[in-house]
């Protein structure tokens, strides 16, 4: 991997996987080889309870009767996992943004490349942080887009077809930011803050968002649709569409699966809440693998508080005796210093006091 800093808010254009899934080749290319030495690709039965990504219910949340009890599940699966999958949430163009989506990556090759990204720029369709010839590629094909707020879009990224992909991207986003705030806010609660600006900042939040295509893999157990990382976001959203599990997070050391479940949502903790809450809830790491036969989709969206607002730790989490343990950054530094970082350094520790 090449360790030089360099902005990688642009990607090197790469083949496309589901071209080269189509191919039905025997072997996958040596470029998606993934023979690490620390690579492990063991997954653990999500069916030992103790190893299961917690469940918190949207509905008991609002109910007054259910909701203290709701808000400490939430603090402890922030605080032991850093991701959780909400159950009743109130997103409800999720369906048909799905639908959207998978309409969108079935389309010819020359016909999604209409959206390819454009140099100097991680938006469109293609892949993100490649950046140089010799590094390994992730088994995925996306598309990531700006979406909120609306003077961000770039229109002439979005795809026209399928026909009704930007007015479900539309409505979406706004769905999306709503439960966003909504989260935050029973973020702020569990952590015991009065709920003040940490969620009102997501109003004027900026919302992005990557759409995974993971091909069938000859190979399955050679490869990896998405390499592991933890979020730069404040929180992550993601919607699973693969009736397998992909999606893996690790937990003492293992990596455990989530299990897809029709209507929830994976949260995942990012790097902006880490550093805000000053390390009591951490951006977990996450990776997805693959499958020989399936294809899998998922829409990910990263929130993240309006760029008017500093990132640190709260002060409320630091005057008790608590040391501040992460940078105070305004948002511009904080980007600026994720966007210049060294790939084989960890960005997280980069922020650290
Ligand atoms: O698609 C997935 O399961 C994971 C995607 C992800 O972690 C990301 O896009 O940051
Ligand atoms: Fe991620």
């Amino acid at each position: 991997m090449d360790a030089k800093s360099k902005s990688l808010e642009s990607s090197l254009t790469v083949p496309s996987v589901q071209e080269l899934s189509l191919q039905n080749p025997q072997k996958v290319p040596q470029r998606y080889i993934r023979d690490d030495a620390d690579h492990d690709f063991c997954t653990f039965p999500s069916s030992d309870p103790s190893l299961t990504i917690p469940l918190i219910d949207k509905a008991k949340l609002v109910n007054t009767d259910t909701q203290q009890d709701e808000l400490h599940k939430l603090h402890l699966a922030c605080k032991h996992w850093g991701v959780f999958q909400m159950l009743n949430h109130g997103v409800s163009s999720v369906n048909n943004m799905g639908n959207e989506v998978k309409r969108f990556f079935e389309l010819p090759l020359q016909e999604k490349t209409r959206w390819a990204q454009k140099a100097g720029s991680l938006e469109g369709y293609g892949q993100a942080f490649v950046t140089s010839q010799e590094q390994k590629l992730d088994w995925n094909d996306m598309i990531f887009l700006k979406s909120l707020p609306i003077q961000n879009r770039k229109l002439d990224l979005w795809p026209q077809n399928p026909p009704e992909f930007r007015e479900t991207l539309e409505k979406y986003s706004e769905d999306i930011r709503d439960e966003a705030i909504s989260i935050v806010s029973f973020i702020t609660l569990a952590l015991g803050l009065e709920d003040t600006k940490m969620s009102e900042s997501f109003h004027e939040g900026l919302y992005d968002i990557r759409m995974n295509c993971y091909p069938p893999c000859p190979e399955p157990e050679r490869v990896l649709g998405i390499i592991p990382h933890a979020d730069n976001s404040a929180i992550t959203l993601l919607v699973d569409f693969g009736d397998f599990p992909g999606l893996q997070f690790l937990k003492d050391e293992k990596w455990v699966s989530v299990e897809p479940i029709d209507g929830a949502i994976v949260v995942n903790i990012g790097h902006i809440i880490e550093v805000m809450t000053n390390g009591i809830y951490k951006a977990p790491e996450h990776r997805a693998v693959v499958n020989k036969e399936k294809e899998r989709l998922s829409i990910v969206t990263f929130c993240y508080p309006s760029p008017s607002i500093d990132i640190g730790p709260v002060k409320k989490l630091t005057d008790e005796g608590n040391q501040q343990a992460y940078k105070n950054m305004t948002n511009a530094e904080y980007f600026n210093r994720f966007f210049n970082r060294k790939l084989d350094e960890s960005f997280i520790d980069s922020l650290r006091l």
